[in-house]
This record gives C-alpha cells, sequence and structure tokens, in this order.
C-alpha cells in the first residue's frame, strides 16, 4: 500500500521530481532522513535526498556514477563522519542519530555495512566472523561457536565451510569472501544492513548467489543497497530510489520505478539510454 504523498516540482531548476514514500503497515519505516545535506569541504555532494525506509523489506538505491548514492548510503551509520560534513536528520526508530551525543559503535552494531570489495580479515573464516563477538564481550567457545555458525548459515556459507572453519579468510572466492563479510556483519544481529554495490566484483553465479542470499535475509534484516546493476535492483527489491547529481529524483516501488517511472530521467536511465 502507498500514498503518492510527495509529487513535486523543483522550482530553482524545474526538475520534475516524484517521492512516493512507503506506507504499508505490515512494514513500518525504521529508517528516515529528514533534510539531509552532505557536504565535502564546501561541495554539496547531497541533497533533496529524503528517503523513508520499509522494515524487512529491500530499498535500492540507483542512479548514474557520482550521483550521490554511496555518500547516502554511508551517511546513514555515520562513515562518513571523518571525510564529509553531514546535516539534518538520520531517524532510526525514532532517534535521531546524527547527534553528537549517539554512541556511534552502537548505532553501527545495528546498521552494519557490507562494503563493495570483499575485505575478509587475515584470519580464520571462524575469526573473521568470531572478532567483532569477542570485542563484545562474548568469549565463551559454546556461545561463539553457536553464533558463528548461524552467522555463516544465514550468509548461506556454512555449507561450503564447515569442515574447515580454520583456514584461512583470504582463500575464499570473492563470491564466498562477500559472504563471510555480510556473516560478520549479521553476528553482531543488526538491524539494518547497508550494502554499496556488494556484487560489483563477482560474477555471475556468486552474484545470483548473492542475492538469493539477501532474500532469505530481508526476512530479519532491513535491506538498503546500491547498486548499478538495473536487473539485481528490479529482481530482489521491494522499494527504488533514482539519484541523480545528489538528489533523489525518484522514488517508489521497484515495479513502478521499472515499469511505469514518472520523471523523464529515470525512464532514460533504467531504459539504458542516459548515464
Ligand atoms: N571523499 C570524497 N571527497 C570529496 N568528494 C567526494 C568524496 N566522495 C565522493 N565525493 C563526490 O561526491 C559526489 C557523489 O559521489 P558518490 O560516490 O556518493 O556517488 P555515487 O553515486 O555513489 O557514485 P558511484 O556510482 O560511482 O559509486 C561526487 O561528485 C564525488 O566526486
Amino acid at each position: 500500500m502507498f500514498v503518492n504523498n510527495d509529487v513535486q516540482t523543483n522550482a530553482n531548476d524545474m526538475l520534475e521530481r516524484h517521492i512516493v514514500q512507503p506506507n504499508d503497515p505490515q512494514h513500518p519505516i525504521v529508517l528516515a532522513t529528514e533534510d539531509l545535506h552532505v557536504f565535502y569541504g564546501k561541495s554539496e555532494a547531497l541533497f533533496e535526498g529524503d528517503l523513508q525506509f520499509a522494515q524487512n523489506q529491500i530499498t535500492a538505491l540507483i542512479g548514474p556514477s557520482g550521483s550521490g548514492k554511496s555518500t547516502y548510503l554511508r551517511s546513514l551509520n555515520r562513515m562518513n563522519d571523518r571525510i564529509a560534513t553531514v546535516k539534518g536528520r538520520i531517524m532510526y526508530r525514532g532517534v535521531d542519530v546524527n547527534q553528537p551525543d549517539i554512541d556511534v559503535y552502537e548505532m553501527r552494531r545495528r546498521i552494519g555495512m557490507v562494503f563493495q570489495r570483499p575485505n575478509p580479515f587475515a584470519k580464520s573464516i571462524y575469526d573473521n566472523v568470531a572478532f567483532a563477538l569477542r570485542l563484545r564481550g562474548v568469549t565463551g567457545k559454546k556461545k561463539l561457536d553457536e553464533l558463528v555458525e548461524v552467522s555463516l548459515r544465514q550468509a548461506a556459507l556454512w555449507d561450503q565451510v564447515k569442515d574447515d572453519l580454520g583456514r584461512s579468510a583470504l582463500g575464499l572466492s570473492g563470491g564466498q569472501a562477500q559472504r563471510l563479510c555480510i556473516a560478520r556483519a549479521i553476528a553482531l544481529k543488526p538491524d539494518i544492513l547497508l550494502l554499496d554495490e556488494p556484487a560489483s566484483a563477482l560474477d555471475p553465479v556468486s552474484t545470483s548467489q548473492l542475492e538469493d542470499t539477501l532474500l532469505k535475509l530481508k526476512e530479519q534484516y532491513t535491506i538498503i543497497i546500491v547498486t548499478h546493476n538495473m536487473q539485481q535492483a528490479a529482481r530482489i527489491s521491494e522499494y527504488t530510489a533514482f539519484f541523480n547529481q545528489g538528489r533523489v529524483l525518484e522514488y517508489d516501488t521497484t515495479s513502478h520505478i521499472f515499469t511505469n517511472p514518472r520523471v523523464q530521467i529515470t525512464s532514460d536511465y533504467v531504459s539504458g539510454n542516459f548515464g
């Protein structure tokens, strides 16, 4: 169910925008940005990008290179803190996490991130997942074993690695390493998973496995994914936001964005005629 609550035309430059925020009681909003502006030095890389994210759904962020997708995504759990100035509110379950007194470490446990390139630690598969758990005080071997197994199972990697958890994670294939990074993120039991082009370094088979994994994970997590792959966005997401030049020009259900986009630039982009 959706409410068309914000169809507008920007008076400054007449760029058409069409923003339809999710409004489904079965999937309440868990995260939303309000009046978000991101600056690198004096350069404003993101404005007019306010989105709401529905629980246990996948939202895809698409748009041409340099349009602000990663800037937006990284702001959501304050990964931009050191390199950018982020103004505005980032409301996570009613709390503005873009406040100075927020425990960023704890916030990132709840809003976890998986990066574009798989970045396993130079440790065993087991220790990659157990590392952050130990840091958070989980020490008992039985408990650690259990959490490592559950995380690897959820990331659809358990069956491939269970017989040799002690081997180096650096020997995994790209797709396996990316699923290990997902296992590492979900070991901390986050609420929201942010993924920045997680399949860009993967072959088609690994990409397809990763997509299957994400579709299962959304039963437990809210997922926000940056992707350049239009088919991927269409296959796995319920909502899609189209970014262009630092602003979201269109946000709607994925089916609307791909079958009936309202904004011409979105239409051109998803049909491959632009960007
Ligand atoms: N660390 C940085 N310092 C300065 N400018 C940056 C930095 N990171 C990004 N930018 C600029 O901010 C704008 C948005 O970049 P961003 O990486 O968010 O776009 P994107 O849509 O994710 O692009 P891509 O699809 O290529 O990853 C671009 O103009 C980019 O050059």
